[in-house]
């Protein structure tokens, strides 16, 4: 099982690229990569990103898709609406499920993609899109709407999918909810996902590691529904063993979902 991740490098190790491929190893699956842009980045936030340039993108990109079968892909951080456009040129061409997380902002607050991309993301990436994994900021974003509660996110979940995603999970890290409730969206089917809310500072490159445990677990021959729970038990567990590294805000763990035998409770009940 081959699978490929679009994103961009964190120096760091514990978000993009690098949660990505270490993801994809723990489930069994081999990571290939295609790198947007290279940040320069630790515990305590991004310094500094220098960006890849589209054609490049576009050869890491042919390169991997001419010679290897892909099972599932993923992106990450884009950047640029340029980078965005070179991609979706070589996806379109494609039929391989790719799950996109929009990432948009670090967890420090650091822009990962410019304001001018959104509607790229929007145009040209979304029609393509089988899973779009936005944490509520980025749902925010993508809709234009404000959410405030779980009607808010049914609502934009819904939006995302007229926009052409055919499954949508609005992750739920930053609400205020006592537990980690993640709202999953199809046009026929629609399920919440609840672990506890874990109190910890050690939840760097969360949404990366989320996103591609889905990716992983879709190169394995998961059904959609399969591939989301799945990966929800993998990224609970990452934040419930923390690895305590770093003096900023720590990675989470990728060695915990093997470690814990993939022992978790995930609660799923119908939206
Ligand atoms: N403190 C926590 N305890 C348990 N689960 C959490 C916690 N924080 C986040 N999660 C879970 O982690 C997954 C990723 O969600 P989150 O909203 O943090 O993503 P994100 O903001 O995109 O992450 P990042 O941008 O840092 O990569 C979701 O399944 C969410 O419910
Ligand atoms: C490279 C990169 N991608 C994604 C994130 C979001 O966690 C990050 N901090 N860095």
């Amino acid at each position: 099982m081959i699978s490929l991740t679009i994103a961009g490098s964190d120096s760091g190790g514990g978000a993009g690229i690098q949660a990505d491929i270490k993801t994809f190893q723990e489930l069994g699956v081999f990571g290939t990569t295609v790198i947007t842009a290279l940040t320069d980045q630790n515990t305590k936030g991004v310094h500094g990103v220098f960006k890849v340039t589209p054609q490049f993108v576009q050869q890491q990109l042919s390169s991997v898709l001419e010679d290897f079968s892909i099972k599932s892909i993923k992106t990450g951080m884009l950047y640029s609406a340029e980078i965005i456009e070179a991609a979706a040129a070589v996806l379109r061409e494609q039929k391989i499920p790719l799950v996109l997380d929009p990432v948009m902002i670090a967890k420090g607050g650091e822009k990962l993609l410019q304001n001018s991309a959104v509607e790229a993301l929007i145009e040209q990436l979304l029609p393509l899109t089988t899973i779009c994994t936005p944490n509520i900021p980025e749902a925010e974003v993508l809709t234009g709407m404000s959410i405030k509660d779980s009607k808010d996110m049914e609502r934009a979940a819904r939006s995302i999918l007229q926009m052409g995603s055919d499954w949508v999970v609005i992750k739920g890290g930053h609400t205020g909810e006592k537990d980690a409730v993640d709202r999953v969206y199809g046009h026929d089917a629609a399920f919440t996902m609840t672990t506890p809310r874990k109190k910890t500072d050690h939840t760097h490159g969360t949404g990366c590691t989320f996103s591609a445990a889905i990716t992983a677990n879709i190169a394995k021959g998961y059904t959609i529904p399969e591939a989301i729970i799945e990966a929800k038990k993998f990224v609970h567990l990452a934040i419930s063993y923390p690895l305590f590294i770093g003096s900023g805000k720590g990675p989470t763990n990728h060695f915990a979902f093997n470690q814990q035998k993939g022992v978790c409770e995930v609660v799923v009940n119908e939206a």
